[in-house]
Formats: C-alpha cells, sequence, structure tokens
C-alpha cells in the first residue's frame, strides 16, 4: 500500500534490498531520475533550467535528471558542489550519463535559472548546511523561481521532519518507492509543495526486510470498523455517549461535541450538566438528552446509571480539582473515555495520576500546548518527530493518543501510527476540537475500538471542513457529515465492486 511511510534508514535498506535481488542501484538511480524529468515536463514548458547537484546519490539523481530533459530538448545546465572526481559509485556513473563537465556550484550559476533542480541533498543530510551549501541553497531560494526538489527540499531532514538551517521552499518534491515522515509532517511537508511519489522498481519483497514507521490516514484503513445501521436497531442498541458539560457560561463546546457524537451514529447521547447549566443544555439542545450531574466524585455512578458505552470529558469543563476527580470517577465505570481539554489540563501537575487510570480503549486527544503539559520531557525532545513522539506518550499514557495539528498524528500501543492530513486549515476555528472529540466518541459509543475510531473522526472531520471550505463555523461541521458519510459509504461500495470485477476477470 502506498500510504505507508518509511524513515530515511529504511528506504536505504529497501536499495540495498533491491540491490540484493538483482535491481542495481544504477537501475535505480536511472529511474528516480528519470521520474523527476517526467514530473517537470507534465508541469512545465521547456525552459532555462538549472541542476544543482551535490557529492552524493541525492545529486547523482540530478544527473540523470539533466541528461533526461537535455534528451527532451530543454536547455540544462548543470552545477556542481565539489568536484566530480569526489563523487563515488552510482553518482558517479550518473556524472558519466551526463557527458559534459559540471560547472563549479557558485550562487551566481542561478542567475538566469527559470527552474531550478535542487539535488544538493536528499536523505543523506547529516547536518544542518552552512557555508557553501547554505550559500548555495538561500540563491536558490532567493531567485523566485519554481524549485523542484529531488527526493527531499536540501536542508531537510527526512526523519525530524524540519530544516535546522538553510533550505529552499519547493513547488514539487519528487521521492521515490515510499514517503519518509518530511513529506507528511510540518514544517517540512510545506517546504515539499506538491509530492510525487514515483516507483523505481523496488521488489515487493522490501517489506521482508523493513517495517513502515508510519502510515498515512484513509478509509481503507478503518472503514471496515464502522458500524453499518442495520434494520432493526433500536437507539439502545446503537451505543450511549454521555458528554459532560461546564458550568453554566461554558456549555458550548459540550452540545458541540454531543451532536456531533449524536451525527456520528451514537443512538443516545446524554448531556450530563451541571445544575447551573441544566436549563441552558435543555433549552439548547433537542435530540440530545440532559440529565443533572452534581457530583465529580459519582461521575461512575452516573455513567452506569446511563449505561453509557462512551464518554466525552474536558471541553470547557474547567480545570482544577473537580475536574479530576471527575475523569477519575469515570475511568472506574466501563464506558471508553474521550478526554480532551481541561480534562487533559487538569492532569498538568501529576500526569501519571492519569495515566494510572486509563485503559488501552481511551482515547487522549491533546493540541500541542496540551500534550506539552502531559508529556513535557517528550515534547522538549528534538530527537524525536511527532510520530515519534505520539507513539512515546501512547505508551506511556497505556492508550491512544492523538496529537493534533495539520499533520495529526494517531498512536496507541500495539498499532502502527497513522497522520492524517485529510484536514483543512478552516479547521482553526473555536469549537472544532469538541467536534473532533464527539465524533470519536460517538464511534467508540457504537463498539469502534479507540484507536480505529480515533483515526475514523480525524477523517471524517477533515472531510467535512474540506468539503465546507473557507467560513466553515464548527456547528457546521457536524451538520454535514451525514452528507460525507454518505458519500464515503458509495466510495466504497464503488470500490469493493471494482475490486470483485477486476478479481472475477484476472
Ligand atoms: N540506491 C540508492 O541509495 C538510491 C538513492 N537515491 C537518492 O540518493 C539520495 C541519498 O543519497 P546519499 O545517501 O548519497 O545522500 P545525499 O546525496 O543526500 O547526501 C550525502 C552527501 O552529502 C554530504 N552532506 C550531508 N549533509 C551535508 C551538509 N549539511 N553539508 C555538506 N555536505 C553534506 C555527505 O557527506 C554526503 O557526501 C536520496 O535522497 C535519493 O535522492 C535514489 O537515486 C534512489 C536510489
Ligand atoms: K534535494
Amino acid at each position: 500500500m502506498h500510504d505507508d511511510i518509511l524513515n530515511t534508514k529504511d528506504c536505504g535498506v529497501c536499495d540495498r534490498h533491491a540491490a540484493e535481488n538483482g535491481v542495481s542501484g544504477e537501475s535505480l538511480m536511472a529511474r528516480a531520475g528519470a521520474a523527476v524529468a517526467q514530473a517537470i515536463r507534465e508541469r512545465w514548458a521547456p525552459r532555462e533550467t538549472v541542476v544543482l547537484c551535490g557529492p552524493g546519490n541525492n545529486g547523482g539523481d540530478g544527473f540523470i535528471c539533466a541528461a533526461a530533459l537535455r534528451e527532451a530538448g530543454w536547455p540544462v545546465r548543470v552545477c556542481l558542489m565539489g568536484g566530480q572526481d569526489q563523487l563515488k559509485g552510482d553518482a558517479a556513473w550518473a556524472a558519466g550519463v551526463w557527458h559534459e563537465t559540471p560547472e563549479r556550484a557558485a550562487p551566481a550559476a542561478f542567475d538566469t535559472a527559470d527552474l531550478i533542480v535542487d539535488a544538493l541533498f536528499g536523505a543523506g543530510l547529516n547536518r544542518p548546511p552552512e557555508g557553501e551549501a547554505a550559500a548555495l541553497i538561500t540563491a536558490m531560494s532567493g531567485r523566485g523561481v519554481p524549485v523542484v526538489a529531488i527526493d527531499l527540499p536540501s536542508g531537510v531532514s527526512g526523519d525530524l521532519a524540519r530544516a535546522d538551517g538553510a533550505v529552499a521552499a519547493a513547488g514539487l518534491t519528487v521521492t521515490f518507492h515510499r514517503r519518509k515522515p518530511a513529506h507528511s509532517l510540518e514544517p517540512a511537508a510545506s517546504l515539499c509543495g506538491e509530492v510525487v511519489l514515483a516507483d523505481i522498481g523496488i521488489p515487493a519483497s522490501w517489506r521482508d526486510a523493513v517495517q513502515p514507521c508510519a502510515r498515512e490516514n484513509g478509509p481503507q484503513l478503518w472503514f471496515s470498523s464502522l458500524p453499518a445501521a442495520r434494520a432493526g436497531d433500536h437507539k439502545h442498541a446503537r451505543g450511549r455517549l454521555a458528554v459532560f458539560s461546564g458550568g453554566a457560561s461554558s456549555t458550548g463546546a459540550a452540545r458541540l461535541a454531543a451532536r456531533a457524537g449524536l451525527r456520528a451514529g451514537a443512538g443516545l447521547v446524554t448531556l450530563a450538566s451541571p445544575p447551573s447549566a441544566l436549563m441552558i443544555n435543555a433549552v439548547g439542545s433537542t435530540a440530545v438528552m440532559v440529565r443533572r450531574w452534581t457530583d465529580p466524585a459519582a461521575t461512575d455512578t452516573l455513567l452506569e446509571n446511563l449505561r453509557a458505552d462512551a464518554a466525552v470529558l474536558g471541553p470547557a469543563m474547567g480545570v482544577g480539582e473537580g475536574t479530576r476527580e471527575s475523569v477519575i470517577s469515570a475511568a472506574r465505570a466501563a464506558a471508553v473515555l474521550v478526554l480532551d481539554a481541561d480534562a487533559l489540563t487538569s492532569f498538568e501537575d501529576a500526569p501519571e495520576v492519569l495515566f494510572a487510570v486509563l485503559r488501552p480503549g481511551d482515547v487522549l486527544t491533546p493540541h500541542p500546548g496540551e500534550f506539552r503539559r502531559l508529556f513535557p520531557d517528550i515534547a522538549a525532545r528534538d530527537d524525536l518527530n511527532r510520530i515519534q513522539a505520539a507513539a512515546m506518550a501512547a505508551e506511556r499514557a497505556g492508550c491512544c493518543v492523538l496529537l493534533k495539528g495539520p499533520d495529526t498524528v494517531i498512536a496507541a500501543p500495539g498499532h502502527l501510527p497513522v497522520i492524517n492530513r485529510h484536514a483543512s486549515p478552516a479547521l482553526a476555528t473555536a469549537g472544532s476540537g469538541d467536534v473532533l472529540a464527539g465524533l470519536i466518541g460517538g464511534l467508540a459509543a457504537q463498539g469502534v475500538g479507540g484507536f480505529d475510531a480515533a483515526c475514523a473522526a480525524a477523517w471524517l472531520h477533515g472531510d467535512c471542513a474540506l468539503r465546507l471550505g473557507t467560513g466553515l463555523i464548527a456547528e457546521d461541521l457536524a451538520d454535514i457529515l451525514p452528507e460525507r458519510l454518505g458519500t464515503l459509504h458509495r466510495t466504497m461500495q464503488r470500490q469493493r465492486a471494482l475490486g470483485h470485477l477486476i478479481a472475477h476477470k484476472s
């Protein structure tokens, strides 16, 4: 599956695996360079092009790309950082394919370029670019013409997904075999621009050699675990969700979550309301039920009385002892817990108290600030990317952690982490996180496992936002969910039918 993400070391293992199975490095490089030239020709008409090659195999790809563009009639120049006599292995071979002597790279080389191919460093970057390399990258960036990065924009760490020194943002990045973390995680993903993934002929048996480090989110991962409404279902059979409200002046967040839970298909959704909020919630909710909730220490009893399958705690509940007590009590009930916002921040001073009561099916949904409060040591480590940080946090918490962002990461013990990029910047609006918590709760109430519920909810949440576009408000998200779920079901049915047809014909 092409949604797998491999770290750079394992990409290298795949290359060696190819060599051990009769596919030479030269052949991989020939296909890689040709794929870059092809992607360029599909997007631009011939124009003055400068290919900046570095001292390693990324530079080798650059030579092949330059030769392919020249062959297609493009005006191409190649500049090399370092001496040609220092090129080794496949890169030395690729320089031979170019035939001509490359120019010595200098910032002025880009002065007349209308397109720049960045083949300076790829997966082999081992330190932030300085001196000559940094000057070349800055000059590339300053020229103001499209930059096409081979594998990665030079200066971006493929695994850490960031640039600690100079980097030229690319309009297009062509990478090979499988994506690396930098193609999916911010801030690197935005520096890559459009990402094209090219097949360079690595044998399918690469899966015996390495494990992906993550996957891109998509319905194929969780669609089959979604509940299918059956004729004869009654509301109690479709799962019961409880959402806990804040006091009189903080009820909106819980109502948003409750509505989302209902839209996600939970048969019965109850807003547990402190006395001060009871009337407001009752007036503001129709299909959602309202229940009086007075004693944080007896939250478990309320959940048992409601026979709740899942509970959402946190949105606008208030930070402090009351919320802490409610969460600890709730964890004694059978319901799956979805904890967001104040239910997380309330444990800032003693996160281990929270982790001690969580169960594997529970879900935490921190944004980066809340993540820092619960996992300060993990968040402070600059040698981890967001996939590794979320995975480590999930191991420590003993449950699913959904780390929010434009590149939301969902991790849980025993699961390969998932990155959700099916989302829109329009989601940066008040209440959108409450809706996400409600969606997870609504799916969990119907028996979807915590990890699958989090992955599905993140994707559906993003799907609603993409459909609504700029100007969406949180209220809109849940209300468009039935339409988006309908479209998803039809798409998946079509894909399944097509799959059967192909299997039948072959
Ligand atoms: N068989 C393979 O291994 C394949 C590799 N491919 C390409 O090869 C690339 C990886 O090649 P390499 O491992 O040779 O690595 P790179 O070509 O990315 O860079 C390594 C070279 O750059 C130098 N370097 C690293 N960081 C530097 C810095 N900050 N300042 C100055 N010099 C620095 C290193 O000393 C080394 O000489 C991939 O990104 C991809 O483009 C593709 O051709 C596909 C097949
Ligand atoms: K590059």
